[in-house]
């Protein structure tokens, strides 16, 4: 078995659908798909979640009404005819009886989010599913809800591997496809309320998939080459890197390339299953491979830019040592308010934290203040990682302006820069 996911920008289009439909269709053993939703369609949804959120009813089905249009329009060019697949309207109409009716309690966000966010993912895949069916590549869909069992982390839950593998397998045996059809981004907690990942997070929905199906390979196909060493949309002159380890991966991962998500890698490595990244605009090109076995790169300079930042100074007003008599309890804060922190620096008094932008950041900030802290904040920042910087880069970084704090070891330098206009 092999793994394949397609992310959004892959099946944006009816073009987009025909071409995984003919990537699926040159595979010839059995094919795990997991699949995201089109396009900008979790960017829709979560536009229509704040409506919804903030009591405004009519607006937040009008902007259903265009997440419908916009499925609609590729489902009338795939089939160039007006059809609807009957698990798309089921789809339809249970988000709208969702929107309609329901009046969100105001600390459940997370959890309402996961009931509606989702729904790109099963859209996406009911019809990806019917067209391959169609153009003869028979497949089953499969309901991730059912097969991945979650943490109860709403809009950043875990997989469990394990608990999800007595769902998944026994599934996929009993079913007995050559092509299996499943959402990534989402599964459910043990007692079935929906949850998601992580935005971007099919990614790791594939590893997890490919974990649990002891899968050969996973493949990532994406609209580049392969992995780079800087993302092209920002830098002009980057180069291919054809193969890395697992190591090297995750730290590139985890530092914000875009490319795959951070929680990708550790499932493969686990189980040691190479990754593969592959270009679904070229599929003859070679793309990327992860795997074990393959050398540090310890030459290669890699430009990493993780973008929405806000650079958090905490300090006791006591004077306590921050790390020692302070930092249980900043990070259980922290951890209670579902922040994602990617660097820490820290003083006798002062603790300097560059973390993920949270729509918590205000009731945070009120909660240390409470407990006794002075907080100051930056939102406007970007975290740039260098793998391999040299001498010149450090320079530039360190004696920049707009660069508010600088950190590197022998092979990595991060700054936390005010974001560029
Ligand atoms: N080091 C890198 N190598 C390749 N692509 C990168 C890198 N860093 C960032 N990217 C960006 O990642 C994008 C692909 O990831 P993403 O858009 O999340 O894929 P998808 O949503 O289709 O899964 C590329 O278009 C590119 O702009
Ligand atoms: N649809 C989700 C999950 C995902 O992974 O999407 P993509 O593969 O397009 O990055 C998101 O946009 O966050």
């Amino acid at each position: 078995m092999k793994v394949y996911k397609f992310g959004g920008a892959s099946v944006k289009d009816a073009a987009g659908v025909r071409n995984i439909a003919s990537i699926v269709g040159a595979e010839k053993g059995r094919l795990f798909v997991i699949v995201s939703a089109m396009g900008k369609t979790t960017n829709a949804l979560e536009g229509l979640l704040d409506t919804f959120y903030d009591g405004k009813t009519a607006l937040a089905l009008e902007r259903l009404q265009n997440i419908v249009d916009f499925h609609n329009r590729i489902i009338a060019e795939l089939w160039g005819r007006p059809f609807l697949p009957d698990r798309v309207a089921r789809f339809y109409m249970e988000l709208e009886e969702t929107v309609a009716s329901s009046n969100p309690a105001v600390r459940e966000y997370e959890v309402w989010y996961d009931r509606i966010v989702g729904y790109g993912e099963l859209i996406s895949t009911s019809i990806v599913s019917e067209y391959l069916a169609a153009v003869g590549i028979a497949n089953t869909w499969v309901d991730m809800r059912e097969c991945f069992v979650t943490t109860a982390r709403h809009k950043d839950a875990n997989v469990d591997l394990e608990r999800s593998a007595e769902r998944l397998v026994p599934l996929v045996e009993a079913a007995d496809s050559r092509v299996y059809v499943g959402q990534g981004f989402i599964g459910a907690t043990e007692d079935g309320a929906p949850t998601t990942i992580g935005r971007e997070g099919s990614d790791y929905s594939a590893a997890a998939a490919g974990y649990i199906l002891g899968a050969e390979s996973v493949t990532i196909w994406k609209d580049v080459e392969g992995i780079l060493n800087g993302d092209p949309k920002r830098f002009d002159d980057v180069c291919h890197i054809p193969e890395m380890n697992y190591l090297d991966a995750i730290e590139l991962a985890y530092s914000g390339a875009q490319v795959i998500h951070p929680k990708t890698i550790k499932p493969l490595q686990n189980r040691n299953i190479p990754l593969h990244v592959r270009c679904f605009l070229d599929p003859a090109l070679p793309g990327s491979v992860i795997r074990a076995g393959v050398q540090k790169n310890r030459e290669i300079p890699i430009l990493i830019v993780k973008p929405s930042q806000v650079l958090l100074t905490v300090r006791a007003n006591d004077f306590s040592f921050i790390l020692e008599e302070r930092f249980a309890q900043i990070f259980a804060l922290l951890d209670e308010y579902m922040v994602k922190v990617n660097l820490i620096q820290s003083s006798a008094v002062n603790l300097d934290l560059c973390m993920d932008r949270t729509r918590h950041l205000e009731e945070l900030t009120e909660r240390l203040r409470q407990e006794g802290y002075y907080t100051r904040y930056n939102t406007d920042m970007e975290l740039i990682t260098i793998r391999n910087y040299t001498p010149q880069q450090l320079a530039a970084l360190e004696g920049a302006q707009d660069v508010y704090l600088v950190q590197r070891t022998r092979r990595t330098l991060q700054a936390v820069r005010r974001r560029e206009e």
